[in-house]
């Protein structure tokens, strides 16, 4: 196991925002962490990075507790964070070979450390902008050197928090290659953040969503679909009236709808539920679950 997280609470002041999060990811798997904003998966992530104490829980990450985490395991990681800012005046391939520098300590035959540079650079689609000052770059192409920077190393387990804001529809296509690639070929276990489902569900072959400080699902995109009820919405035109109407079984109810109407259905369309209705439906569950809650516990 890669990641095993068992009831792991943080607590900042006086609130709790991990109130006990129980996951696992295994080598070789990607996995999604979603949740509103303020959720605490920054907060899980840098736990888990040991870059941050927890309040309580048992947390191993390839087998160490992050707070007790040497150098040789922290080259086992890659973090990627939001842009990194320093170093505008070195140039892309010159950052990138002196970074590296520090993991060929790390190497092992079965895994040689680091990239090799050019390699990288290819990887990561920058072969253009090789010999450009960090500084110069677009910030879509900034955040491919952030990516590049965060694997030069080669790592086991690599953290990626929001990995695609501000690319281009082509760049993060691109993107989600490379961490197919990274997965398959590496073995690379991934765990991101994201607030785009459609990524999420292309990407991962877990989600898990995060509120009210605990993990509220856990899942193949599939999985997390099936949860919720109501799957699929069937909109058509009669007598040019705009009609829609949710249901779980949409081929029987387009049947009857046409046995009933020979004529004059015209824009049939039938949408499945998206990842995104899944998950907005889950966190409202939760929310106005956990609010009914609160107002039993106050009475
Ligand atoms: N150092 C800190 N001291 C006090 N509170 C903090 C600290 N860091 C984070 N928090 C609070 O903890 C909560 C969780 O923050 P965190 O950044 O982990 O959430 P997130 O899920 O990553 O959010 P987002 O989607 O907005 O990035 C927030 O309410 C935040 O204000």
């Amino acid at each position: 196991m890669v990641i095993e997280v068992r009831d792991l609470r943080m607590r900042y002041g006086t609130t709790d925002v991990l109130r006990g999060v129980d996951f696992t990811a295994e080598r070789g798997e990607v996995v999604a962490l979603l949740g509103p904003n303020g959720a605490g998966k920054t907060t899980t992530i840098e736990i888990l990075e040991g870059f941050r104490m927890p309040s309580a829980g048992h947390v191993r990450v390839l087998g160490v507790d992050p707070a007790k985490g040497d150098e040789l395991w922290r080259a086992k990681l890659g973090v990627v964070l939001q842009s990194w800012r320093d170093h505008a005046r070195w140039k892309v391939r010159d950052l990138l070979d002196h970074l590296g520098r520090y993991y060929a300590p790390y190497g092992t035959p079965e895994r040689t450390r680091p990239f090799d540079t050019d390699e990288l650079i290819k990887t990561v689609g920058l072969e253009e902008h090789a010999g450009k000052k960090s500084g110069r770059l677009s910030g879509g192409q900034r955040r491919r050197l952030d990516v590049a920077i965060g694997i030069v190393g080669k790592p086991e387990l690599l953290f990626l928090d929001e990995p695609t804001a501000g690319f281009d529809p082509h760049a993060r296509r691109d993107f989600h290659d490379l961490v197919h690639r990274l997965s398959d070929l590496e073995g690379m276990t991934i765990l991101l953040t994201t607030h785009d489902l459609a990524e999420a569900e292309k990407l991962a072959d877990r989600i898990l969503v995060l509120a009210g400080g605990r993990i509220i699902a856990d899942g193949s995109p599939d999985q997390l679909s099936r949860q919720v009820e109501g799957q699929s919405e069937v909109r058509w035109t009669q007598d040019g009236v705009r009609h829609v109407h949710a249901t779980d079984d949409a081929t029987g109810f387009v049947r009857t709808l046409l046995a009933q109407h020979t004529a004059g259905i015209t824009e049939l369309e039938v949408r499945r539920s998206t990842l995104e209705d899944t998950y907005l439906e889950l966190v409202q569950r939760f929310e106005s679950g956990q609010m009914a809650g609160q107002e039993v516990a106050a009475l």
